[in-house]
C-alpha cells in the first residue's frame, strides 16, 4: 500500500533511567516517522528499549528530551492529563498478554474505551459487534476472556485497541504468547484491520516471519531507530 501523510514522528527523543549510581541511556536522539497506512516491525534484542520506545511514542512516558508529534501536534511534552486525553482518543495499545477485564464479556471489553470516551452504549455496542465480526469472532462476543482461546483473547484485545478509531496502533509482542499457527492467523486479522481502516501501526515482534510481512523493519541501535 502507498504510505500516506506522517501520523507519528519521534524527534530527537531521549530517555534515561537512573539505576543506582548509573545513568542508563535507552533512547539517544531517536528519530522515527510512521505514515498513514503503514505497518512497521520493530525488532530488537531484549533490553534494547522496545517497550521504552513504544511507551514514549504512545505518550505513556515523557521523553527527557525531544518530542513526539502525533497527527501534526507536538504531544510528548504535554502534561500527564493532556497526554492521557490524547492517548485515549488517538492511540491504541496491544500487549503480549491481553489485559482484558475478566469479569466482562468480549463485547463489553470492546465497549469500555468507547464508553469512557462518552459514546452512547447502543453505539458502542454496535461498533464492538462490528469489530468482533471483523476479527472473525462475531459469535464469541458474550463469552468472558477465560472462556476464549489465547488467539481469540488477542483478537478481542486488538478490537478493543482500535475501538475508538485511533490514529496509531502500538503493539508490544501482540502474538508473542501464541503458537506459530495461531500467531499467523491473529496477525492476518490485525493486518487486515490496519489496512482497511487506514491506521498506522508500529509492532514490536521477535517473529521474523511476521516482520517480513510488514512494510518496513526497524531496530534499535545505540538508542536510535535504524532500518534493517
Ligand atoms: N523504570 C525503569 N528504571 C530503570 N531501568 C529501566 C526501567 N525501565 C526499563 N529499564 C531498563 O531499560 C532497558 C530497556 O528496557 P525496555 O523494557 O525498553 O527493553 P525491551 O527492549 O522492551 O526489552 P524486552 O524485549 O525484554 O521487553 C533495560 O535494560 C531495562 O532494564
Amino acid at each position: 500500500m502507498m504510505a500516506g501523510e506522517p501520523i507519528l514522528q519521534l524527534k530527537g527523543v531521549e530517555r534515561h533511567y537512573i539505576q543506582g549510581p548509573r545513568k542508563l541511556t535507552i533512547l539517544n536522539g531517536a528519530e522515527f516517522m510512521l505514515r498513514r497506512g503503514e505497518m512497521v516491525a520493530l525488532i530488537a534484542p531484549s533490553g534494547a528499549g522496545k517497550s521504552t520506545l513504544l511507551h514514549t511514542a504512545g505518550l505513556l512516558e515523557k521523553p527527557d528530551a525531544g518530542d513526539v508529534i502525533l497527527g501534526g501536534r507536538a504531544c510528548g511534552r504535554l502534561s500527564d492529563d493532556e497526554r492521557t486525553a490524547i492517548r485515549r482518543n488517538d492511540i491504541g495499545f496491544v500487549y503480549q498478554f491481553h489485559h482484558l477485564l475478566p469479569e466482562f464479556s468480549a463485547i463489553e471489553n470492546i465497549m469500555m474505551p468507547q464508553l469512557v470516551r462518552g459514546l452512547a452504549p447502543v453505539e458502542a455496542k454496535a461498533r464492538a459487534a462490528q469489530l468482533l465480526d471483523y476479527m472473525q469472532i462475531g459469535k464469541r462476543g458474550h463469552h468472558r476472556p477465560a472462556e476464549l482461546s489465547g488467539g481469540e483473547q488477542q483478537r478481542v484485545a486488538i478490537a478493543r485497541a482500535v475501538a475508538n478509531a485511533p490514529l496509531v496502533l502500538l503493539a508490544d509482542e501482540p502474538t508473542g504468547n501464541l503458537d506459530p499457527v495461531t500467531a499467523g492467523y491473529v496477525f492476518d486479522a490485525l493486518s487486515a484491520l490496519v489496512r482497511q481502516s487506514g491506521l498506522a501501526a508500529l509492532i514490536a515482534t521477535h517473529n521474523h516471519e511476521l516482520a517480513g510481512r510488514m512494510d518496513r523493519r526497524v531496530t534499535l541501535s545505540e538508542g536510535r531507530v535504524v532500518p534493517i
